[in-house]
């Protein structure tokens, strides 16, 4: 078992594929498991979560988090950190863009370290509860419209998280 646990829930492959680069980016270092089917049990243990979602409905969690989302915050979070993705649509969805993150973030915020929180800077979008103070509580990532920007997101993120996850 290494020390990083990915969790993601996907519904058209989106969220999966960047939890996968994002495995990849920790160079072995990080196990990944779909919410669709994880038990708490396989997950309890790992210090730190990246935590990743698609948002569906209008800033709605992923139809797999839904479900798995209040055990795992039921969780003990003693000592433990998360950090949070989300993919979104800023085009056809401007003005509730990757606000799922949102959703993970206030059931979580006041139990674990919330960390790789990300600067408003570079999207282009209308509204999104997501950000706070200037400040994404995650990391948002549109697939649909700006893919071509996404590997250097993610390369730029997880360098940050690696710094917090030691
Ligand atoms: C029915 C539906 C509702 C959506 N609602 C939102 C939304 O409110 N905000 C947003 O940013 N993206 C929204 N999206 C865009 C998806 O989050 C985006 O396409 C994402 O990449 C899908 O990831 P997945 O393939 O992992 O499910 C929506 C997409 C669909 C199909």
């Amino acid at each position: 078992m290494n020390k990083i646990a990915i969790l993601y829930g996907s519904s058209g492959g989106n969220a999966e594929s960047v939890a996968r680069q994002v495995q990849d980016l920790f160079d072995g270092n990080a196990d990944l498991y779909n919410v669709e089917y994880v038990s708490i049990d396989e997950i309890k243990d790992y210090p730190y979560f990246v935590v990743g979602t698609s948002t569906t409905g209008i800033g709605d969690l992923q139809d797999d988090w839904d479900g798995f989302l209040p055990s795992f915050a039921g969780m003990d979070f003693t000592g433990k950190k998360v950090a949070i993705f989300a993919l979104g649509d800023s085009a056809s969805y401007s003005t509730s863009f990757a606000e799922s993150m949102k959703v993970v973030y206030d059931e979580l915020s006041d139990k674990a370290e919330i960390v790789g929180r990300v600067p408003d800077e570079g999207y282009t979008y209308d509204e999104s509860t997501a950000v706070i103070d200037g400040l994404w509580v995650g990391l948002p990532i549109d697939e649909d419209n700006e893919y071509d920007m996404t590997e250097e997101r993610l390369a730029k993120w997880v360098e940050t998280l690696k710094e917090e996850f030691v």
